[in-house]
Order: C-alpha cells, then structure tokens, then sequence
C-alpha cells in the first residue's frame, strides 16, 4: 500500500472522513512552509496539498493568487520547495501532494522534475491544466516513480467522462463543486449533493469534494456525501492571518462519524 492508500484506509478504520488542506508554499518564506506541514499533520490532516506558485493561476481566485504573488515575492523556486519537502520527509507521515500547472514543470524539464519529486517524497501531483487527452506525456515516469496523478471533475463534466476519469483515477478522485475559480462561497449548488452521490457511485477511488469550502458546518454538510473534503483559500487565510485555532476547528469537523 501506498501512503495515500494507507491513509485512506486508516480514516476508513477509524469511520472517518478526510481532511485535505491546501497551503502555497513560500507564502510567509520555505520556514513557514515546514512549520505548517508539522503544524497540520498534527492537527489531524489527513494529506496536504502543497501548491507551487505560479505567475499565471488561472484556476485561482484572489486568496490563492495573492498568497502566490507573496511567494514570488519571497523569491521561492520549485527547486526550493522540492528539497525543502526532501528535508521533512522523514519526520512527516502523512501524504504530502504537489500542485502545479504544467508551465512550471515545463520549465523545471519533466524528467527531472518528476525525479526529484520521487526524492523529495512526494506522493500525488495535481495539475489542473492537464486534461486526460494530455496526460500521456507524463504518465509513464509517473508510474515509475510510483507517484500517483490525482484527477479532477466538475460539476459540468458528463457522466461517461467521470467514469472514464474516476476508472483511471489514482489516489483519490477530485470533484470540483463549483463551476468557476478557487475561493470561499456561502452557497452551493442545489444539485451538489446529487453530483458527488454520482461520482462516488461510479468510482472506484475515494472521492473528495473541494472548491469554496470554507466553515466548519460546509466541511461537514459536503463531507456526508463522499469521502472528504479539499480546504484551500481559508486554510491560505487563516495561516496569513495566524487564526492557527480556527485551522484546527476547521480539521476537527472532518471527525465527525460517517452519517451515511
Ligand atoms: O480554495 P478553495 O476554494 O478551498 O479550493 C481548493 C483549492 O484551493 C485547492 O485544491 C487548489 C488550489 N489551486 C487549485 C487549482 C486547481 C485545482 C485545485 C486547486
């Protein structure tokens, strides 16, 4: 079993659902980046997911694309964060997952990205401009390095497309329950409930709900219909703002007993 696998496996065991922050690395220096993977991992996260900034987010909203400009400004490069990774490995058990676009891997040379991705540890990679149609050219050193290519869907991809994309899923599938950019919403979707009740029928995978998630109550209410939820703008907030409790009530909410 793969440490994603594991993990999931244990929230299973214990009747659980996951807790999946997204941080950008760099925002507050590569220190913060350390502190706040410790931090979570013992607050009861159950992987991280550690974003790469980027000049051109265009899933983003303005939480996300401020922290990134705050990284940049900080001077942070992927090689950075990459041995950074490499450097709390051994101390971190929990499952760590990059995300990037494709520009920055591009950049990096994917071969060698791909490479030292495997040294440093790391366990999955999103990448949101990567459609499936594209996803050959990176596939193979994935599997090799056995990690694993976390897939996303939306709210408007059709049924046959989900079950095409949750069939090759690995690690755990991505269902995005908004149709626009990242960033806090005070309401969803009336059908969201409906859409991932779909998607976790048809997946053979874990299936977490991420996108606008922000309050206790919203982890909850989306965690009851799949496996977990992705909280990234408040969690980029909240640490900006060094609201360290309100990250760990927002964790704790995960904890609540599988109600279906
Ligand atoms: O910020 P939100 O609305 O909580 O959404 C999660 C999200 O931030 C994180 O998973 C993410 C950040 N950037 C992305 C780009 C694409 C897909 C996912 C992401």
């Amino acid at each position: 079993m793969n440490r994603i696998e594991k993990s999931f496996h244990q929230l299973k065991v214990r009747n659980e659902k996951a807790f999946v922050p997204y941080i950008m690395a760099g925002d507050g220096g590569l220190k913060s980046l350390m502190e706040r993977i410790l931090f979570l991992e013992k607050s009861g996260a159950t992987a991280i997911e550690i974003g790469i900034p980027f000049s051109d987010p265009v899933a983003d909203g303005p939480t996300i694309q401020e922290a990134g400009i705050r990284a940049l400004k900080n001077g942070t490069t992927l090689k950075e964060v990459l041995s950074t990774i490499r450097e709390l490995r051994p101390i971190v058990s929990i499952p760590l997952i990059l995300m990037t676009y494709m520009n920055p891997i591009y950049a990096y040379g994917i071969g060698s990205f791909i490479l030292d991705a495997k040294k440093s540890g790391v366990d999955g990679l999103i990448i949101p401009d990567l459609p499936i149609e594209e996803e050959e050219m990176i596939l193979e050193p994935l599997n090799e390095a056995s990690i694993e290519l976390i897939r996303l869907v939306t709210l408007t991809s059709p049924i046959d497309r989900i079950k095409d994309i949750a069939e090759r899923g690995r690690g755990f599938l991505y269902a995005v329950t908004v149709t626009g950019i990242t960033g806090s919403r005070t309401s969803f979707n009336e059908s969201v409930g409906e859409y991932l009740a779909k998607i976790v029928d048809v997946s053979p995978i874990p299936v977490l709900a991420g996108f606008g998630i922000s309050t206790p109550e919203q982890v909850k209410e989306m965690a009851q219909y799949c496996d977990g939820v992705v909280v990234g703008s408040k969690v980029v907030e909240l640490f900006h703002n060094g609201s360290l409790d309100k990250i760990e009530e927002l964790i704790s909410a995960s904890k609540v007993t599988n109600v279906i």
